[in-house]
């Protein structure tokens, strides 16, 4: 018999922030069992989990090879017979190519899952297994057994208590429930197929995560709603937590023979679109979020794969991302846009959803495109302006004027003087993407992992959490759910191997900002100025290229150059020759010379902006209880232009609306440096 352990996922997780009603894991108050049973380990911060040393396809199959295991190439895995079926159990099987190549290696990670046994484990636990050495415990056969057993009587609890829809005794609650969710034009067919069910005491529907292959019970996920000002809010809740609930909801349902699916992001929408089109479909378990790795293997036997994840450019640009793990040739995309809603409002909306899957775009692009082929984009981006400016800041509003948002994609330079608070300040501003669901990682090579996650978990409870100690485990138990990872270097660094560990969060946790504090960290030992600054020139490239071919945002920390202590930073003060600026979409630079008006006071300055052209500079007010920068809500601040990078010459004051700053143009945002203004606050 095969050892089965459990190993503790790195990943935390992912559903926005819960709200004051959740308990821990997220259940419902009146669900969660009594206080915090979760002790303070040294570990609690997520660190990112990087093979010891990456393989790629070519060096798998040459190991597979060598040992005389036959393999078949598929989409995103190589297929093996499996050494984790006991003889008994392939007995008892139909011998077709199927059962017996029942072994999938991942090809970019070599991860690898036996579909039989459910064993699986990383490709050194499979060479390990595959030669024969070890003990039990490190050939880490993994994961195949079910929920723990903590999780398991909660599962059992909820899915026992919950009942079919139209089982519910009263009529008009029935009503109200299909309301709620939108499902009034589901049938109850559908929700028996799909083994819907409602959990009365919160209004929540439940549907199951079925071990795959069996009934048995691995997880729940429970959507509720909330009313808010435009409409209403579905709220999601998941047992296990997120980084483990690994479900492709309709999986059941999936004839070993279907050759085609289409991939939601919703298990609502999943609903719509097999009682419309009769097609398979399944849902993605955290949405638009991520396409866990673990998920590939269930998706190897199609050969076409539709994306239909919703009606925004967020969707669309996830179903880019995820359609390159699962190989872009077998991928179409579902263009967002008014014709083209998600799934159940098409339903309701009375479109026809054929129709629609046909409009789907291959996901694939030769090297070289013709507008024809990018014309969709273009549109997708100008129906949906909003979107494609980024993420927008919560706590830096001064910052969405200038910047718009956060873009995947782009590199951003951040510089300041040394010990200015450079990494005070982007802790907090990465953090604030994070609480908004942008799967964060990040490469701290100065301090460390620990004290980083303390100034961290500070800022994100906005208080001086060593005199509340008791306040620890929920800030934790919050915190442990951002999607936030954590490089484990410290100190010098080879820029390959960053590279590398960049390219594996991506892949692993769809990663879409990685923050690098910062770059001297890279450039070796070399002594001479001259063989610096070509070091520096070659690893801003290596991050500009990784940024664009990844769609992911790069945030790179750079020291200035010595200068002379009363002058401000300019652009041109980034250590180095002028490449970093070049290639950067973005600069930021905190300033705090001159500008100076009080203890703790710094500008933030953008002093490059690709994206629209719009730079200027706002001041920032240092919090040393919470080591927060963000500007308390009543502060007055406006903007102003100023003259250029030299120096900040106060011109005029401006409204700060959109459009009011114009190309290339600075703008000053708050009182200081500029002088007095009495023009109206523009907040
Ligand atoms: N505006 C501020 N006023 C006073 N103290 C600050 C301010 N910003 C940060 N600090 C404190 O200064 C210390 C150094 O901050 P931080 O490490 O962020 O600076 P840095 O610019 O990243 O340093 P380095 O140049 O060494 O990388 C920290 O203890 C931080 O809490």
């Amino acid at each position: 018999m095969w050892l089965l352990l459990r190993r503790a996922y790195p990943l935390r997780i992912l559903l926005p922030l819960r709200g004051e009603w959740m308990g821990r894991r997220g259940l419902p108050r009146s669900l969660a069992p009594g206080p915090p049973r979760r002790r303070y380990r040294k570990e609690a911060l997520p660190a990112l989990e990087v093979p010891v040393s990456p393989v790629t396809t070519t060096e798998i199959r040459q190991y597979l090879r060598a040992h005389g295991i036959p393999f078949q190439d598929g989409h995103s895995c190589l297929r093996a017979p499996s050494p984790f079926v006991a003889p008994s159990d392939i007995k008892n099987q139909k011998k077709d190519a199927t059962t017996s190549f029942c072994l999938f290696i991942d090809k970019t990670t070599g991860h690898f899952l036996c579909m039989t046994s459910l064993a699986e484990g990383s490709w050194e636990d499979l060479q390990a297994s595959v030669e024969g050495r070890g003990d039990g415990a490190k050939e880490g056969i993994l994961l195949g057994e079910g929920p723990e057993a903590e999780d398991r009587e909660e599962v059992l609890r909820i899915w026992n208590r919950a009942i079919p829809l139209w089982e519910l005794p009263d009529p008009q609650e029935t009503q109200l429930a299909r309301v709620m969710f939108g499902l009034t034009k589901v049938t109850d067919d559908t929700l028996r197929r799909f083994n819907v069910r409602y959990l009365r005491s919160t209004r929540s529907l439940v549907f199951p995560w079925f071990t795959p292959g069996s009934s048995g019970l691995r997880g729940l996920k429970l959507l509720g709603v909330e009313g808010q000002e435009n409409g209403v809010q579905y709220v999601e809740t998941t047992i296990p937590r997120p980084g483990v609930y690994h479900n492709l909801f309709g999986l059941p349902l999936i004839g070993r023979r279907d050759t085609e699916v289409v991939l939601t992001s919703r298990e609502l929408d999943s609903l719509a679109l097999s009682q419309s089109t009769g097609l398979p479909t399944l849902s993605l378990p955290r949405g638009t979020v991520c396409l866990p790795p673990a998920l590939l293997p269930y998706l190897e036997q199609f050969r076409r794969i539709v994306f239909w994840l919703g009606d925004d450019l967020r969707s669309w640009e996830a179903a880019k991302l995820f359609a390159r793990k699962l190989n872009p040739k077998r991928c179409s995309l579902v263009r967002p846009g008014n014709q083209q809603p998600r799934p159940l409002e098409a339903l309701n909306q009375g479109l026809s959803l054929p129709r629609i899957l046909r409009t789907a775009l291959p996901a694939w692009h030769k090297s070289i495109v013709s507008f024809r082929q990018l014309r969709e984009e273009v549109l997708g981006e100008l129906s949906n302006v909003d979107q494609a400016a980024g993420v927008r800041w919560s706590r830096f509003p001064d910052l969405n004027r200038l910047l718009k948002g956060h873009r995947k994609g782009e590199l951003t330079v951040f510089t300041g003087p040394t010990g200015s608070g450079k990494t005070t300040f982007i802790s907090e501003y990465a953090l604030d993407l994070c609480t908004q669901g942008v799967n964060t990682l990040w490469g701290s090579f100065e301090i460390s992992n620990v004290r980083l996650a303390r100034v961290m978990l500070t800022q994100f409870a906005v208080t001086r959490l060593e005199e509340q100690l008791d306040k620890y485990e929920e800030w934790a138990d919050r915190f442990e759910d951002l999607p936030l990872y954590f490089m484990t270097f410290h100190g010098q660094q080879s820029i390959r191997s960053v590279i590398d560990t960049m390219q594996h969060a991506v892949y692993v946790y769809d990663v879409c900002h990685v923050v690098i504090d910062n770059l001297q960290f890279m450039m070796g030992h070399e002594q001479l100025s001259t063989d610096r600054i070509a070091a520096q020139d070659y690893i801003v490239g290596a991050f500009r290229k990784f940024a664009t071919d990844n769609s992911c945002h790069v945030t790179l920390v750079i020291h200035p150059r010595k200068e002379d202590d009363d002058k401000e930073l300019q652009t041109a003060s980034i250590f180095g020759s002028a490449k970093a600026s070049q290639e950067a979409d973005n600069v930021l630079i905190l300033q705090d010379r001159k500008l100076v008006t009080g203890p703790g006071k710094r500008y933030l300055q953008v002093s490059k902006n690709r994206f629209d052209g719009d730079v200027g500079v706002f001041p920032l007010e240092f919090n040393k209880s919470s080591l927060t920068f963000s500007i308390p809500p009543k502060s007055k601040a406006r903007l102003k232009k100023i003259k250029d990078d030299n120096g900040l010459v106060a011109k005029k004051s401006s409204s700060g609306k959109k459009g009011s700053a114009h190309q290339n143009s600075e703008t000053c945002i708050g009182q200081d440096p500029c002088q007095p203004d009495t023009s109206p606050s523009s907040r």
